[in-house]
């Protein structure tokens, strides 16, 4: 059971660092918190909630997933290597990939309740 918290304090601290240094990870908490307040004010249904969820999981966890590969980079590769520049890239891709598909979803849930 120690273990298991220590493990939860572990991963806080990994979203905590990802706030404190991302601006991206920031603007994202932030589009969860606007995503959530439109879906409390619309009454958006259940399954609406489980769309809605499901891309703030994705986006944040990618995101999360971008940080980790950047600092990795950074610490395996800190001179210029074309191929660290093509990893960053990549993964940032990942992110624009899930962030897009989060775009769809709200607009599709959204904007017609508007
Ligand atoms: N070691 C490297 N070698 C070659 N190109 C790199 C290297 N590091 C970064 N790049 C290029 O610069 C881009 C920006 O890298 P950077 O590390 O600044 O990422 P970022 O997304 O701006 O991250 P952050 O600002 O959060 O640190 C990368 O996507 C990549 O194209």
């Amino acid at each position: 059971m120690k273990k298991l918290i220590k493990g939860f304090g572990y991963a806080f601290k990994g979203v905590a660092y990802a706030s404190r240094t991302q601006l991206n990870f920031r603007v994202h908490l932030l589009a969860m918190i606007v995503a959530i307040g439109l879906g409390l004010y619309l009454h958006i249904s259940t399954a609406e909630w489980c769309w809605i969820v499901a891309c703030i999981a994705s986006v944040l966890t990618t995101e999360l997933l971008n940080t980790a590969i950047e600092i990795l980079v950074d610490l395996v590769s800190p001179g210029y290597n074309e191929k660290a520049g093509h990893i960053k890239d990549v993964s940032a891709a990942a992110v624009l990939i899930t962030a897009i598909f989060a775009a769809i979803v709200g607009a599709i849930i959204f904007i017609p309740k508007f």
